[in-house]
């Protein structure tokens, strides 16, 4: 029986063959990415270097001798990795639970491809069982607490946390969530919402799903 960490690990040392030579690899947050970065040191020398989408990870990247580039600085990302707190069978997704969702979102849309690298854990046939992470102006929590309230959601205050851009996060619990496209269009119209963690206008292009029996590929 493989544990979860050896689920992620395989999930990550199979990505590398999604990453191309000279490129600059678009890199996400997250405990699975974490074993991905791990294992870009092993390719560090065919890789031009990284775009990260956290503090968190730009410091592990650094730490492992591997460039970490200003996305404003970048004009082509072939590929992003990143993992995910949910995934559907549209490769929906739902993210944001190491509160790094915004900075993900902008990393994911400048990128021609999104490999989501998952254990089956995280693999469901509807979104929502993961509470919703939404980053928030700090002024607007009150208000947008009572809008998604009346989406039927139950928001709650991420305690004690504040993201890299200054913001707090609520955490949506209890929104089955069967419509992510149109759900994640009508959080991110309320006024002081940064953006949501769902992930379902720009969803994964590949799912790579950690198993008992190895890795699954969905594209
Ligand atoms: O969206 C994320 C961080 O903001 C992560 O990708 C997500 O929370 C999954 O993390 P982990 O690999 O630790 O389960």
């Amino acid at each position: 029986m493989l544990t979860q960490d050896q689920l992620k690990l395989a999930v990550a040392k199979k990505a590398l063959e999604y990453v191309p030579d000279e490129s600059i690899v678009g890199v996400g947050t997250g405990s699975t990415v974490n074993f991905f970065i791990d294992q870009l040191a092993t390719i560090k020398g065919r890789i031009k270097g990284a775009v990260s989408s956290s503090e968190a990870s730009t410091a592990r990247l650094k730490a492992i001798g591997i460039p970490v580039y200003d996305l404003n600085t970048v004009d082509e990302l072939p590929v992003y990795v990143d993992g995910a707190d949910e995934v559907n069978h549209y490769l929906h997704m739902i993210k944001g639970g190491g509160g790094a969702l915004t900075r993900e979102k902008i990393v994911a849309a400048v990128a021609q491809q999104f490999v989501c690298i998952v254990d089956e854990a995280k693999y469901v046939d509807v979104l929502g069982g993961f509470p919703l992470p939404v980053e928030v102006i700090p002024m607007a929590r009150s208000y947008v607490a009572r809008e998604l309230f009346r989406m039927g959601g139950h928001p709650e205050l991420r305690p004690d946390f504040i993201t890299d851009n200054g913001n707090i996060i609520l955490d949506v619990h209890r929104m089955s969530i069967t419509q992510p496209v149109d759900v994640e269009s009508r959080i991110n119209q309320i006024a002081g919402v940064v953006t949501c963690g769902l992930f379902a206008q720009r969803r994964a292009d590949v799912l790579l799903i950690g198993r008992q029996d190895g890795v699954e590929v969905k594209e």
